[in-house]
């Protein structure tokens, strides 16, 4: 029977499935941060288990890091249990953590890929509801909770229910300027927060398959905020490429065995979908959030919306809600709008191509007066190449905060937060009340979009400068 490429990876994971009971399926790797893992261990510790399988879980330090010293002192005293915790039962379990010193250290969607962990047709959960980035590569990538945390400890799979299947297309080619940001808020533009919900998502079309593995990335990392379950790209040559020669990927013989197995990893043609979303990429402009959810989108030649001009009694009341929050009144040219905070970093964009999009608007330029602008690389690596190629001192030159690898300002939970009433162009995910602070109004960009707003003081049509 044809097959999407979900149920491809599905099958060859069902390890069981009983009548009455979701299957039970093999995960072959497991990550692990500092937030949701340590009642996990906690629970292992109480029933006296060990780690099933400690070679195929990977522990790193994020969410709570700070990104302006990498010692300990730095952190608040929640803060540094939670991190000391991770270091403690790293130790005890056995698990490979990358510690705050070490050079992989970093986002933990940003590192797992960047070192090959992250691989085509493997399953792959986290306790991290943007664990969807991995899928990227042909993975079946999802974000779980503690308690199925400690079940993947414990015995290296999991209880999971099949998902429905939606294909969403993205036809031809993106204008110059529009980056996989720009694609993937559009799509949660068109089918909204909820539109996925209870779907694997399967991106794909010209634009998705020309997107480098970082684009496809950001893509993925947003399924969930469309309700999906997860998202996928079929692998190809450019995951290939990308992945050949990293630590944890195969070599040699077992590599020339895996590109073989992988070219099986593709969607078949005559294979149904439960859903299908077709949008043409050239209508596709840079988009940017004006509300309190990533489906309130809007293309930056676009006004705030009024919600005297919708007829559904919930919509128009959600839209009034959000207005209210963040302070904008319908009918402003978002290019009118001001801000005073910029953030580009976290696991949607901090990898080297979204630093490279954004030094290119901020060289030879200067913050605007009143702007406070930070960038906060993805991972060590990241910093690392980044500074090879000298766009720390792009940044630092321009005014940016140049800073050290982590979550940062993409939520409010080490010390990189808004204060009420700022505004902040951010190239993360969520822009939910509060997010970022109490009280602050976040607006999701990509980082071009981030760089010259943090340049001009309000937010720019970057097509102009192409
Ligand atoms: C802290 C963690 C559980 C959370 C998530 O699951 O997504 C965080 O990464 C986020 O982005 O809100
Ligand atoms: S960068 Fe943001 S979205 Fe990504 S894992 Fe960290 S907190 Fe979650």
């Amino acid at each position: 029977m044809a097959k999407t490429l979900y149920e491809k990876v599905w099958d060859s994971h069902v390890v069981v499935e009983n009548e009455g009971q979701a299957p039970l399926i093999y995960v072959d790797r497991h990550l692990v941060h500092e937030v949701t893992s340590p009642q996990a261990f906690s629970g292992l510790k109480v029933a006296g288990r060990k780690l099933r399988a400690p070679e195929k879980t990977f522990a790193t330090m994020d969410h709570n890091t700070s990104t302006k010293s990498a010692s300990l002192d730095a952190l608040s005293p929640m803060a540094r249990i939670q991190v000391e915790t991770l270091q403690d039962n790293c130790k005890e379990f056995g698990v490979r953590l990358y510690d705050i010193h070490h050079k992989n250290q970093g986002i933990v969607h940003v590192m797992g890929p960047e070192l090959g962990i992250t691989l085509p047709g493997t399953v792959i959960v986290c306790g991290d509801s943007h664990t969807a980035t991995h899928g990227a590569f042909g993975a079946l990538a999802f974000g779980i909770g503690t308690s199925e945390v400690e079940h993947v400890m414990a015995t290296q799979t999991l209880r999971q229910n099949k998902a429905k299947t939606m294909k969403i297309e993205v036809r031809g080619h993106v204008a110059a300027g529009i980056t996989a940001k720009d694609i993937v808020l559009a799509i949660i533009g068109k089918i909204g927060m909820d539109g996925g919900t209870g779907y694997v998502v399967e991106f794909c079309g010209e634009a998705i398959e020309a997107l480098s593995m970082e684009g496809r990335m950001t893509v993925c990392n947003m399924a969930i905020e469309m309700g999906a379950k997860a998202g996928m790209v079929a692998p190809d040559k450019i995951t290939a490429e990308y992945l050949k020669g990293r630590e944890f990927a195969p070599k040699a013989e077992s590599w020339e065995q895996a590109i073989a197995a992988w070219a099986e990893l593709k969607t078949d043609e005559d294979a149904v979908f439960d859903a299908s979303v077709v949008l043409e990429a050239s209508d596709i402009a840079p988009q940017l959030t004006w509300g309190t959810n990533p489906g309130q989108v809007v293309a930056i030649d676009g006004l705030v919306p009024n919600p005297e001009d919708e007829s559904n009694a919930t919509v128009k009341a959600s839209i009034e809600k959000a207005l209210e929050y963040v302070a904008l009144s319908a009918g402003t040219c978002m290019t009118d709008v001001s801000i005073n905070k910029v953030f580009i970093g976290s696991c949607t964009n901090s990898r080297i191509e979204d630093l490279r999009d954004a030094a290119l608007h901020a060289k030879g330029r200067k913050v605007a007066a009143g702007v406070t602008a930070i960038v906060v690389p993805g991972s060590g690596l990241v910093k690392e190449q980044a500074e090879a190629e000298g766009l720390d001192k792009i940044f630092l030159e321009a005014g940016f905060e140049w800073r050290l690898p982590g979550c940062s300002m993409c939520l409010a939970m080490n010390d990189d937060r808004l204060e009420a009433g700022d505004r902040c162009a951010s190239t993360s995910n969520r822009n939910f009340e509060g997010r970022q602070g109490r009280g602050s109004r976040t607006h999701l960009v990509s980082p071009a979009m981030a760089a010259a707003a943090a340049v001009a003081g309000h937010f720019v049509d970057i097509r102009k400068a192409y």
